[in-house]
This record gives C-alpha cells, structure tokens and sequence, in this order.
C-alpha cells in the first residue's frame, strides 16, 4: 500500500525542515510540491499576497478554512503579533492530523487552534466557544462551492464587523463564481483582485479580498 501525498509532505517535512522553523517548513513544502509532486497549497506567489494581507491587518482573531496539510497556517501564524490567535478548520480526519504534525513542527501550535469538523458546523458555535466577538480576517481556501454559503453564515452569525476582511483562494482557479459575483456585487462589501498563478504553475489564478462594510 502507498502512502497519502500528505503524508509524504510531512515525511518531507520532517526530514528537511529545521524544527522550530516555520519559514523552512513553507520552504521544505513549496519546493517538495515545485519539483516533485504537486499539492493544493496556496503557495509561494500567492502565499505572498496573503502574508502582506496578514501583516497589513496584524490580526488578533484569524479564521482558516481548509486547513489541509498546514501549509498556510504555518505561514499565517509566523505573521501573527503575540497574543493572537489563528482557528483553523478542517474536516477530513487524515489532513487534520497531518496538519496538526506539520504546525508543530514548525513550532506555531500555541498560536494556532486546528478544529476538526464541517466548517458549517462549527461557524455558528463560534462566539460560544471560543468567547470571540468577530475575526478580524477569514482566509477561504476549502470546497470551493462552499466559499459563499459560509461567508453568508459568517454575516448571519455576526463574525464579521465592520473594516472585518475576507481572502479568498482559487477564485480563478478552480473559481469560485458565486462567491466572487456576491461580494464584488454586494453594496456590503469592498472587493479587490489579486492576479496571480496556481500553486507552482504558470496557470492563471487569483485571491479575492474583500472588506466588509457592515
Ligand atoms: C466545509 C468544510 N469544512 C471543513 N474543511 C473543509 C470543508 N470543505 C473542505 N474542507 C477541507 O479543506 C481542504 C479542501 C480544499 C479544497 N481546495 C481545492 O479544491 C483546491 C484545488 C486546486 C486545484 C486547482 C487546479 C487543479 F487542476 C486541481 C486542483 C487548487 C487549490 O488551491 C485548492 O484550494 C481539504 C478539505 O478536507
Ligand atoms: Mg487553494
């Protein structure tokens, strides 16, 4: 039997990270799926539109959605000022535990809550849980058709507040039409494309950001 391709990420990781590192890790990452097997990180070029966002908004409370291997945590939380925090969601059992692997690693877990579970789930249990008010900036980067119903939940369950800013990944590739037609098309939200690439490719891809205005 073979192993999973995160696994093999992670097994990269673990021998070509520096431990405690989390700048090797994204590297060890980004140059494992460059020349030897592609995987859906949001990647270097498009990973640096998101780290200027992150520093620009120097975030208390982040969201993630779509954790898969832990790349872009690992990216987001080496950003974050002290005391902030990074919730990361992620439904599928085997990413989750990598992902979990793959933070540590990289020596950001204090700064980041991995939970396991529909993100559908667990948006309206929130405030409840984690005593939150809002987050200050969501990363979308999971089903891709999921994208718009939980920014619409996001709204209904009062996580966002006014100046509160959404990134999204893929929104050329594979695309995300009606999330990128409601907030470029909502009076509610302020919205801005960045053009990019696909993760290691020369494919024509984009991140979305967008403001919420209240
Ligand atoms: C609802 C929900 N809740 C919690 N976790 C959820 C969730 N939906 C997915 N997830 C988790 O996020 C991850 C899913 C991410 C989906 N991302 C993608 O499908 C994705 C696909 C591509 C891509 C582009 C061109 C190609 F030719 C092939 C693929 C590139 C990317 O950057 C992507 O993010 C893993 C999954 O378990
Ligand atoms: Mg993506």
């Amino acid at each position: 039997y073979g192993s999973t391709r995160p696994e093999r990420i992670l097994a990269e990781v673990k021998s070509k990270a520096t431990r405690g590192d989390a700048r090797s890790v994204v590297d060890t990452i980004d140059q494992y799926c460059r020349h030897q097997e592609w995987a859906m990180n949001v990647g270097d070029e498009k990973g640096t539109i998101l780290d200027s966002i992150v520093c620009e908004v120097k975030p208390r409370a982040m969201l993630e959605l779509g954790t898969y291997c832990g790349y872009s945590a690992v990216r987001i939380a080496s950003l974050l000022p002290p005391n902030s925090r990074l919730i990361t969601m992620e439904f599928n059992p085997v990413f989750a535990a990598i992902a979990r692997q793959v933070i540590a690693w990289a020596g950001v877990e204090d700064k980041v809550v991995l939970i396991e579970g529909p993100s559908g789930d667990w948006i309206p249990k929130m405030k409840k849980e984690f005593g939150l008010t809002s987050f200050d900036l969501v990363f979308l980067d999971h089903w891709k058709d999921c994208y718009l119903p939980d920014t619409k939940l996001m709204e209904e369950c009062g996580l966002l507040r006014t100046g509160s800013i959404l990134v999204a990944d893929n929104v050329i590739c594979p695309g995300a039409p009606d999330y990128l037609e409601y907030v470029r098309g909502s009076p509610r939200y302020e919205s801005k494309y960045f053009r990019s690439h696909l993760e290691y490719t020369r494919v024509e891809d984009g991140i979305e950001k967008s403001v919420f205005l209240g």
